[in-house]
C-alpha cells in the first residue's frame, strides 16, 4: 500500500558538514590557544574570555543536533482520499483568548470563522473558544460570527476562497471579475463588515445593546457584574452541529461552535493558557470527544484549508501513524516588515532547525498551529499495539439534551474540578512552567511518541508577531525563562529525557533550554575586549601570530555561513545584519532577565507569570514599524538602559582606544589589538540605530532621555573600573 507520506532529506547537508567539522577544529584551536597562553597583565579577564568561548563552543556543540540531519515531509492528499474518501476522523479545534484589549474579539472571530471553514467534513469539525477574559464583548462577538458563518462557509466552499480568514481574504482580494460572483462578493463582504463594526463598536462603548441580547440566553450570565478574575464557568452552545436545523443558508450542515470561560476565583491559581487548555479538553469530551485536537492562538488563523487532510495523512499513515503524537507546523506572521526589524520572522528557525528537530525525533510542541491526539494530551504512553478509536466521537444520538451537556460540561470547568487529580500533571498541558508547550511536548516524546513537523509550502497558519521592541523582548523574556526553567527543573531533558529520547533529541530541547545563560557570555564579550581596548589591555593573539587564523576563520566562517543560509530561504541581506542584532539584544536583555527570573522563582523570591503578546499596536507605532524604525517609547526600562549602554560603551572604548594607540608612539601598537578593534567597530556599525535612537531621532518613539542619561552615567562608571 502507497505511504501517505514521505520524507525526504534536505539537500545541501555535505557542505553544511564541512563547514562545521572546519569550525569545530577552530574552535579547539582557539580554547587551547586560550587556556595555554594566560598572560601576566590582565589575567582575569583573560580566564574570563576564556569562559566565554569555553560556553560558545559548548553552546555550538549544542546546536548541531538541530542542524545536522534536516529532513522534510511531503503528504499525498489525493491517496488520502482515495482510501478514505470523506471517511476521516473527527477534529476538536481549541483556540484561546484571553484579554479583549489586547486580544480584540474582530480579529479572534476572523481566525474562528477562518477554522469553521476548513474544507473538511463539517459536521466533524467542532470549534471551541477559551475565553480566559470571561467577557461578554467575546461572547457576542462569537454570537455574531455563528450567523455569519451561515454565509461565510458555503461563500468559501462555492469559491474555493483561500485563506478563509474574512478579515485577511477581504484585505488582500481583488474584486472578482463576473457579474454574479461580484454581487455576492459585496454582499459577504458588506455582512462582514459591518458585523466587524459591530463589534469593535460594542467594546468601544463597553456595551452590548439589550435587544440583542434577548436572543441568546448565554449573555444572561453576565447579569450579576462578574470579573475577569472572579467569575462562574460559562459553556454555552452557539451551534450543535448535531441539531437538524443548524445549517447555513445552502442547507449543509454547521461545525459545532462552543464558548467557554472556565471558572475563574480569585483565590485559585488558574494556571494560564495550560489551564484553559485543560479545560477545553474535558469540556470538549462531553460535546464531541474527537480523537484529534487542533490548537491555535487567537490571532493564528487557517491559511489552508486543507491543512486538517494535510495532518490526518501523517495520523492515518500505516507505517508511521501510529507512533506520531502531534503534528507541528511552524508560527508564520502576516505583519513582518521586509528587513525584519525585530527578528520575528523566523526563517531559519522555521526553515532548518525545526527541520533538523523532526530528524532526531520531532519537533517541539509550539502552543499554535498543532494537531494532537486527544489520547496522547491525556498522558498515554506509546506502546506498539495501541490503536486509536478513529470512530471516536462520531455518534448518531444523544442520551442528554444539550442543555443537560451543557450543564455538565459547566461543572468540569470548575476551579476545583482539578483538585487532587493529575490534571497539569500526568494528563492534559502541564503545570508551573511559563512555556507550557515545551514541557508539554517533551514529556509527550519521553512516553515514547514521536512528533512530526510540517511546513508545506502554502502555509497552514499565519499570525500576528510583535511589532515593537518592547514586545519582542518581553515575548523573548518568557520563552528564555519557561525554556529555562525546564532545564533546571527534574525535567531536565538530560535527566528526563535520559533512556526515553535519543541524545540528540536531548541536545535540541536544550539548545532552546539555555537560551537564557548565554547572556552571560554575551554580555562579558561585548564589555571587556571593549575596556581592554580603551586600556591597553590586549585579550587577542596580535595580527601576526599564527594563532589569529582560527579566529578569523571561525567568526567569517560561521557568519558567512549564516548569511548565505537565510539568504537561501528568502531573507534579505539586510534582514540577516537586523537579525543579528535582535540576536544580540536578546542576549542582553530578555535571556538575561529571563534567566534571572527563573532563578528568583526557583528561590521561592516571585510567582510565575504570562504577559500575553498584544495583537494591536497604535498608529503612530504601526507607521514607524512599516519604515522599521526602531521602537523605544516612553517607558524608560531598564532594557534600554542596558541596550543603550552597551552600544554607548563600544563607542567610547572605539574611539577612545584608537586615539591610544595612535597617539602612544608605538607603545600601544595596532598589532596587538586588531581584533579587538575589529569587534569593537562590528558593534558599533550594528549599534548604528542605537546612536540615532538615543541622539538624533525627534520622534516618539526614540530613547527616552532619561534612559541615555542613565547610560552615559553607567559608561563613565565603567572606565574607572580596573580590569585585572
Ligand atoms: O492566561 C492566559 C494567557 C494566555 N492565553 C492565550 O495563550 C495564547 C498565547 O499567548 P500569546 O501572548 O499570544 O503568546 P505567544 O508568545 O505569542 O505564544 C507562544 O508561546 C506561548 C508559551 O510561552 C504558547 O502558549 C503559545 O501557544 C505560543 O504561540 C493566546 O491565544 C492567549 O489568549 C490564555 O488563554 N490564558
Ligand atoms: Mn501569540
Amino acid at each position: 500500500m502507497e505511504r501517505l507520506f514521505s520524507t525526504e532529506k534536505v539537500g545541501g547537508r555535505a557542505l553544511y558538514k564541512l563547514q562545521a567539522v572546519t569550525v569545530f577544529v577552530g574552535i579547539c584551536l582557539v580554547l587551547y590557544y586560550r587556556a595555554t597562553h594566560v598572560p601576566v597583565a590582565g589575567t582575569a579577564a583573560w580566564l574570563g574570555m576564556l569562559a566565554a568561548e569555553l560556553w560558545f563552543g559548548f553552546y555550538w556543540v549544542l546546536t548541531q543536533s538541530v542542524r545536522w540531519r534536516p529532513i522534510r515531509r511531503r503528504t499525498f492528499k489525493d491517496r488520502l482520499a482515495a482510501r478514505y474518501g470523506e471517511r476521516l476522523p473527527c477534529v476538536d479545534i481549541f483556540v484561546c483568548t484571553a484579554d479583549p484589549q489586547s486580544e480584540p474579539p474582530s480579529l479572534v472571530m476572523a481566525t474562528v470563522l477562518s477554522l469553521m471553514a476548513y474544507n473538511y467534513p463539517p459536521e466533524k469539525l467542532n470549534v471551541y473558544l477559551s475565553d480566559d477574559g470571561g467577557s461578554i464583548f467575546t461572547f457576542y462577538a462569537l454570537w455574531e460570527t455563528s450567523s455569519f458563518a451561515k454565509h461565510w462557509l458555503p461563500f468559501c466552499r462555492r469559491y474555493s476562497i483561500e485563506p478563509r480568514s474574512p478579515a485577511a481574504y477581504f484585505a488582500g482580494s481583488d474584486k472578482p471579475n463576473d457579474p454574479r460572483g461580484l454581487e455576492e462578493w459585496s454582499f459577504v463582504k458588506g455582512l462582514y463588515e459591518e458585523m466587524t463594526e459591530r463589534i469593535d463598536f460594542a467594546v468601544r462603548s463597553a456595551n452590548v445593546p439589550e435587544e440583542i441580547r434577548e436572543n441568546h440566553k448565554g449573555f444572561s450570565e453576565w447579569n450579576t457584574g462578574i470579573t475577569s478574575k472572579d467569575h462562574q464557568p460559562i459553556v454555552q452552545v452557539l451551534i450543535d452541529g448535531k441539531d437538524r436545523h443548524a445549517v447555513d443558508d445552502k442547507g449543509n450542515v454547521l461545525p459545532t461552535l462552543v464558548y467557554m470561560a472556565r471558572e475563574k476565583r480569585t483565590q485559585y491559581d488558574h494556571n494560564f493558557k495550560a489551564g484553559a487548555m485543560n479545560a477545553l479538553i474535558r469540556v470538549s469530551s462531553v460535546f464531541s470527544d474527537s480523537p484529534i485536537i487542533l490548537n491555535v492562538d487567537c490571532d493564528m488563523y487557517s491559511t489552508n484549508s486543507d491543512a486538517i487532510r494535510d495532518a490526518m495523512c501523517f495520523f492515518l499513515d500505516q507505517e508511521m501513524g501510529h507512533k506520531i503524537a502531534f503534528v507541528q507546523h511552524p508560527q508564520n506572521y502576516n505583519n513582518m516588515t521586509k528587513n525584519n526589524i525585530y527578528g520575528n520572522s523566523f526563517t531559519v528557525l522555521n526553515q532548518v532547525e525545526l527541520r533538523g528537530c523532526d530528524g532526531v525525533g520531532g519537533p517541539f510542541y509550539l502552543g499554535t498551529g498543532c494537531f494532537h491526539r486527544r489520547e496522547v494530551l491525556c498522558g498515554r504512553r506509546f506502546t506498539n499495539d495501541y490503536k486509536e478509536d478513529w470512530d471516536r466521537g462520531i455518534k448518531e444520538k444523544r442520551e442528554l439534551s444539550i442543555d443537560q451537556i451543557e450543564e455538565k460540561a459547566k461543572s468540569l470547568a470548575t476551579c476545583i474540578y482539578e483538585h487532587n487529580t493529575q490534571w497539569g500533571n500526568d494528563i492534559g498541558v502541564k503545570y508551573g512552567f511559563p512555556a507550557e508547550d515545551v514541557i508539554t511536548g517533551l514529556t509527550i516524546h519521553c512516553r515514547g511518541w514521536k512528533s512530526v513537523y510540517n511546513n508545506p509550502p502554502r502555509e497552514a497558519f499565519t499570525g500576528v508577531g510583535p511589532t515593537t521592541l518592547a514586545q519582542t523582548i518581553l515575548q523573548h523574556k518568557r520563552w528564555s525563562e519557561g525554556n529555562f526553567s525546564i532545564f533546571l527543573s527534574k525535567y531536565c531533558p538530560f535527566i528526563f529525557g535520559n533512556g526515553s529520547i535519543s541524545l540528540q533529541q536531548q541536545m535540541a530541547y536544550s539548545v532552546y533550554g539555555l537560551w537564557a545563560p548565554n547572556s552571560l557570555p554575551t554580555l562579558y564579550y561585548l564589555i571587556i575586549p571593549a575596556m581592554g581596548l580603551l586600556k591597553g589591555i590586549p585579550l587577542f593573539p596580535e595580527v601576526m601570530s599564527p594563532w589569529i587564523m582560527p579566529y578569523i576563520y571561525v567568526s567569517v566562517v560561521k557568519n558567512i555561513y549564516s548569511a548565505y543560509e537565510a539568504l537561501l530561504y528568502g531573507d534579505t541581506l539586510r534582514g540577516w545584519w537586523n537579525g543579528q542584532r535582535m540576536w544580540m539584544i536578546r542576549r542582553i536583555t530578555s535571556y538575561l532577565y529571563g534567566g534571572i527570573d527563573t532563578v528568583r522563582k526557583m528561590l521561592g523570591l516571585s510567582k510565575m507569570g504570562f504577559v500575553i503578546s498584544p495583537k494591536v499596536s497604535d498608529e503612530d507605532e504601526s507607521k514607524r514599524y512599516g519604515q522599521e524604525i526602531m521602537e523605544f517609547g516612553t517607558s524608560s526600562s531598564p532594557d534600554y538602559v542596558i541596550i543603550a549602554s552597551i552600544a554607548l560603551l563600544n563607542l567610547v572604548c572605539l574611539v577612545g582606544g584608537l586615539c591610544r594607540i595612535f597617539t602612544s608612539g608605538g607603545n600601544m601598537p595596532l598589532n596587538g589589538f586588531f581584533l579587538q578593534v575589529i569587534l569593537c567597530g562590528l558593534l558599533v556599525i550594528i549599534n548604528i540605530p542605537i546612536y540615532e535612537a538615543m541622539f538624533l531621532r525627534k520622534d516618539r518613539g526614540r530613547i527616552p532621555f532619561s534612559v541615555t542619561l542613565t547610560s552615559i552615567g553607567f559608561v563613565m562608571l565603567a572606565l574607572f573600573v580596573p580590569l585585572f
